[in-house]
């Protein structure tokens, strides 16, 4: 029995249910009351681009403006099933949020392998160098809900589901390469530690506040995790310019049934980049959807982004001589100890159709894996297996999740699972059991295991480990909890330690509880003493008697993989550049750098102070944005084409000057003709390698000039 053949079609699902579009035949009328209706002919039908509107069970409406009522001024009548079906489903529209994860954005794409690796994994995708597969991807924050902001300090979601002919893989990963807790059973407390606090129900999609402090100040385990989320990794400038990581250490198995320990990595194309956290923070007043529109746009304009995924693959004779366990999810490995082999590129190439069916509906799973890919012992991970099968039966309502189109599988799955609450197939035949003889008598027998091509659990169980003993107890091989998140610090350029440093201050600062202030200074002492006394400083605190580790921290090095400055690429590509213009303005100038920006791979937005068509010479000009409503926090640079009377008209503007001073405590690139120097010194902005000429925008380029930050902003 085929469990896809007697599905219903979704696109016959979609299709009856799609009001169609183009060219209709709608005539629009006036009701007895004034209120707009919108009604078609009878014999209108599909092919004129507009469907009849009906209920849920197909019955046609007549009007969709006025309930049923005895008499035109009289109560409503129960009787109204057309209103009553839609009240009721409208009532009904909103499921549970995720617990973790609430607000995330999704798209669809490409999978393809570059590199093909069968003497490490048997798994179909990586076979051969082409192999592609098609992907749904899920980028989230953590902590807020489902209509938080997009640019809190927060974590990033990292969740990919690759549809591959063996089955589902969902890498359901971070942005962050470690965790803040070693073992699942503290999931729930530190979950809980960051949500906004039970008793007040704020703050909203925020680590600064006393719960989340006092936790990770008493569980030493979460301190280098807390040293990222606190670093310009908290913060992205876009959701496609993030590394992901798949965290734990999983197994790749081969046809051989060898065994290879590797860490997954995704490397953005378009290079890692951050805001700035006072920039986080204005984004998130001027447009609360950044990143969701970011990605959204991006896709929508062809500008698809992509993501290398990468692997570092080790055994467990090279996992033994390290001084972490690999199996210890707040231990990340150095790229410069084991280099990342790139096998494959993600490209996210089209949006979804319909938010709530696709990004809300999928439902990732780690235990999602194809033969070829396996787990470890992590007992991070193994709490993750439990978690996220049983999450959606609460949050979809229905065992039945798989059968949702966003999350069945692409390839045929049969089995002998059957009903349950909305169960969409309709299996035929009598063979919901195993075994069965029912094919010896003509019937269909339904299908059956195979040991070759199954699933089959890789048999070691880890090094270092009886099995025979049931224990609760962390492994002292997990006790250093230290030494990375001091490797990690060191490794920063200096703006990105400033960077950490105030983070901290800030976030401390909004911490009430004194003693879970100074909790954290005495940790802190054990990732590296400057760090401490400069967050002591900040905060005006003395600081108190270092926290006794429970193993005394090493000095492991610098790893350049961990800072984004290091690594920083000079683009224009998936960049967007602000180009100010106003009456009078040159267009043919206005083009040019429209043309440059065009060309290596950016977008440029027009923004003035009106946006309906201003009169430049050579022509008349619409703008993208209103300069009032686009500050320079949303864009990557700024390019800046006045004549000296709108210039000057603009100084008195405080948009205008906020506009050009956000831009340079920002450290973006500000070029401009000689006319907007009148706006620059009202907004105190002093020429330097980024506040350039018109003529030097090319050659400066789209970076920022962190030399500049000291200027502008008093870093802890
Ligand atoms: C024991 C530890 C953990 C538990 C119990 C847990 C549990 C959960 C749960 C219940 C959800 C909501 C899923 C849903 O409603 O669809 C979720 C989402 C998610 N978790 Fe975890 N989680 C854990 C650790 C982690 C770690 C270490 C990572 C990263 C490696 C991670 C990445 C994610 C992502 C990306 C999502 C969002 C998936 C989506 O976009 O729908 N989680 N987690």
């Amino acid at each position: 029995m085929s469990h896809e053949k007697s599905s219903p079609s979704t696109d016959n699902a979609l299709h009856d249910h799609a009001p169609g579009a183009g060219k209709t035949k709608v005539v629009e009328t006036v009701g007895a009351g004034g209120e707009p209706q919108q009604h078609i002919a009878h014999d209108a039908d599909h092919s004129d681009g507009v469907a009849h509107l009906t209920d849920n069970f197909g019955h046609r409406i007549s009007d969709n403006e006025n309930s049923l009522k005895a008499g035109a001024r009289g109560p409503t009548l129960l009787e109204d099933f057309i209103l009553r079906e839609k009240i009721f489903h409208f009532d009904h529209e909103r499921i549970p949020e995720r617990i973790v994860h609430a607000r995330g954005s999704g798209a669809h794409g490409v999978f393809e392998c570059t590199k093909a690796i069968p003497e490490l994994t048997k798994a179909s995708i990586f076979q051969h160098v082409g192999a592609t597969c098609p992907v749904f991807a899920r980028l989230s924050t953590v902590a807020g809900g489902a209509g938080s902001i997009d640019t809190p300090r927060d974590v990033r979601g990292f969740a990919v589901k690759f549809y591959t002919d063996s089955g589902n893989w969902d890498l359901v990963g971070n942005d962050i390469p470690v965790f803040f807790i070693q073992d699942a059973i503290k999931f729930p407390d530190f979950v809980h530690s960051v949500k906004m606090e039970a008793d007040r129900g704020f703050p909203q999609a925020a680590s600064a506040h006393d719960t989340f402090w006092d936790f990770v100040s008493l569980v030493p385990e979460s301190t280098h995790m807390v040293l990222w989320a606190m670093s310009d990794r908290g913060i992205p400038r876009s959701l496609r310019m993030m590394e992901g990581f798949g965290v734990h250490t999983f197994r790749f198995v081969n046809e051989k049934g060898e065994g290879h320990f590797i860490k997954f990595h995704w490397k953005p194309v378009l290079g890692i980049e951050s805001t700035t956290w006072d920039e986080a923070v204005k984004i998130a007043g001027a447009n609360p959807d950044f990143h969701r529109c970011d990605l959204f746009e991006a896709i929508r304009e062809g500008n698809f982004p992509q993501w290398d995924l990468g692997v570092q693959v080790f055994d467990e004779e090279w996992a033994e001589k390290q001084p972490y366990d690999v199996l210890d999810a707040t231990k990340l490995i150095p790229e410069e100890e084991i280099p990342v082999q790139i096998i494959g590129r993600m490209t996210l190439n089209r949006n979804v159709d319909n938010f709530f069916a696709e990004t809300e509906q999928v439902a990732f799973m780690p235990t999602n894996v194809i033969p070829g890919i396996d787990f470890t012992n992590d007992p991070l991970l193994q709490g993750r297996l439990f978690s996220y099968l049983d999450t959606q039966k609460s949050r979809l309502g229905t065992t039945n999740f798989h059968q949702i189109p966003i999350n069945a599988p692409k390839c045929p799955f049969h089995n002998f699972q059957r009903d349950g609450m909305m169960q969409t197939l309709v299996p035929v035949g009598r063979a919901n059991y195993e075994p069965n003889s029912l094919a010896e008598a003509g019937e269909e027998g339904g299908p059956r295991a195979c040991p070759e091509t199954g699933y089959v659990t890789f048999p070691e169980n880890g090094e270092r480990n009886d099995p025979t003993q049931k224990l609760r107890i962390r492994p002292e091989s997990f006790a250093d909890h230290y030494s990375q998140a001091r490797m990690f610090y060191r490794s920063q350029t200096e703006s990105e330690q400033a960077h950490i440093a105030s983070a901290m201050v800030f976030e401390l600062s909004k911490v009430q509880l004194e003693h879970v202030r100074k909790r954290f200074l005495a940790n802190l002492r054990n990732v590296d003493e400057s760090l401490a006394k400069r967050v002591a400083d900040g905060l005006a605190m003395d600081l108190p008697a270092k926290a006794k580790a429970a193993r005394e921290p090493q000095d492991w090095g610098t790893s350049d993989a961990l800072s984004i400055q290091k690594q920083a690429k000079n683009t224009m590509q998936g960049r967007s550049i602000a180009i100010l213009f106003a009456e009078g303005s040159d267009l043919q100038e206005i083009n040019r750098f429209k043309r440059l920006i065009e060309s290596e791979g950016g977008t440029p937005v027009l923004v003035a102070p009106k946006v309906g068509g201003i009169a430049v010479k050579g022509g008349t000009l619409k703008a993208d944005g209103l300069l009032a409503g686009s500050p320079s926090v949303l864009f990557d640079a700024v390019i800046s084409i006045l004549m000296p009377d709108q210039a000057a008209k603009l100084a008195h503007d405080s948009a205008a000057v906020q506009w050009f001073m956000d831009a340079y405590s920002h450290c973006k690139t500000i070029a401009h003709c000689k006319g907007t120097q009148v706006i620059l010194d009202r907004a105190g902005v002093e020429k330097d390698d980024g506040v350039v000429p018109l003529d030097q925008f090319e050659k400066v380029g789209v970076k920022r000039h962190w030399a500049r930050e000291p200027k502008v902003r008093d870093l802890a």
